[in-house]
């Protein structure tokens, strides 16, 4: 692996000294992937990336490089690394573009130890990659938000960074420009095989970036996986419930003749892949996760449930609906099946991957 962090915690003295802002976190990218931590506000995610770039000391663990240790605080022994002596390149919200300088020259001012011939060479490749060659001399007010993010991000990678860390660098733009951008960005860093770490409080950003993507909350990592996995099979309550539209619903899992059934208020989910045995939960009961792309609208079902809210999402309306038990679930429903608030609707569970938690243990 090349960036390796084991363990790492880090502490802010005084109030914090109970709850460190990062709990003993591991996770590891290999050379040229890109990864993502996201989080609620204040999950530790900044403070994470601050110890990658040696802005932060650590309390406890270790950060590799390559070969090399940038951090390590354990019994007897201590590192750490200037920052800028880490080799790595930073993107932050702000862009922190020089305004009296040309993009040109912002680019070129990580660049200082070099001769000026292989200096311009650098810049043109730079603005080239990232498709900013014709502003070359414009100055940065003169370009959109996008615009400048893209020369913070030219500026960043002429130093040749071993790694390049992005702290919300489209939270300055709008939704429909950052979901473009981001997926631009990964296209960059990917023709440029840059290894990268990402914060973003906003899952899709991370899912249009990112390769691993890691999950915290109150400075521990919950899961470092791949968008798939955190979608599908997430290891913790809290991952299911950051993750997309659900709800927990209480199920008992039995057995039968074609395997383990889940029995829902919504009916039984049969067919399941990787499905837990009833002996996995005391007497079977449990919590069933209901996405709402697991619910499907069918006026042919006998199961019906009251619409209680709508949201509109273009293609599809997110449906909050009330089953006549009382169990609350969403569905995503295309957006031509327009029901009104208080109709009762028919609807079928269509699970593939079932996930489930024990009961009582709510967070
Ligand atoms: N310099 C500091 N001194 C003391 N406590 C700090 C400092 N910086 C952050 N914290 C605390 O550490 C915890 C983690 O903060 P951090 O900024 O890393 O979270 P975050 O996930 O990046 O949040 P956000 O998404 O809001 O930026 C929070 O409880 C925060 O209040």
């Amino acid at each position: 692996m090349f960036l390796e962090l084991q363990q790492v915690t880090v502490r802010y003295p005084g109030a914090a000294a109970l709850h460190p802002a990062v709990d003993r976190v591991s996770l590891a990218l290999s050379a040229g992937q890109i990864g993502a931590l996201i989080g609620p506000s204040g999950c530790g995610k900044t403070s994470l990336l601050r110890a990658v770039a040696g802005l932060e000391r650590i309390a406890e663990g270790c950060i590799r490089l390559g070969e090399d240790v940038l951090s390590e605080a354990s019994a007897g022994r201590g590192v750490h690394l200037a920052p800028e002596k880490r080799q790595i390149g930073m993107v932050f919200q702000d862009y922190a573009l020089f305004p009296h300088l040309t993009v040109a020259e912002n680019v070129a001012f990580g660049l200082p130890r070099l001769g000026r011939a292989e200096r311009e060479r650098r810049v043109a490749e730079m603005l080239e990659l990232v498709g900013l060659g014709p502003v070359a001399s414009r100055f940065p007010h003169q370009l959109s938000g996008g615009q400048q993010q893209r020369i913070a991000l030219a500026r960043a990678l002429a130093p040749r960074p071993r790694l390049l860390l992005l702290d919300e660098p489209f939270s300055n733009l709008d939704v429909e420009l950052r979901e473009r951008l981001a997926q631009e960005v990964r296209n960059i860093l990917k023709q440029a095989s840059i290894t990268a770490l990402l914060v973003t409080h906003d899952q899709f950003e991370a899912f249009a970036v990112a390769d691993e993507i890691g999950v915290m909350q109150q400075g521990r990592l919950e899961q470092w996986d791949d968008a798939y996995h955190l979608y599908h099979r997430p290891a913790t309550r809290f991952v299911a419930d950051f993750i997309g539209h659900g709800v927990f619903t209480p199920a008992r899992i039995v057995d039968s003749d074609h395997g383990p059934v889940v029995r829902t208020p919504l009916g039984d989910l049969l067919d399941l892949e990787e499905c837990p045995l009833p002996g996995a939960y005391p007497g079977g009961e449990c919590e069933v996760l209901l996405r709402a792309d697991d619910i499907v609208h069918d006026d042919a079902s006998p199961v019906k449930a009251r619409i209680e809210r709508k949201a509109f999402r273009g293609s599809e309306f997110l449906y909050t609906l009330r089953l006549a038990s009382g169990e609350e679930v969403l569905a995503h429903v295309p957006s031509h099946h327009n029901h009104s608030v208080g109709e009762w609707i028919g609807i079928r569970p269509e699970v593939d991957h079932v996930v489930t938690f024990p009961r009582a243990a709510r967070d």
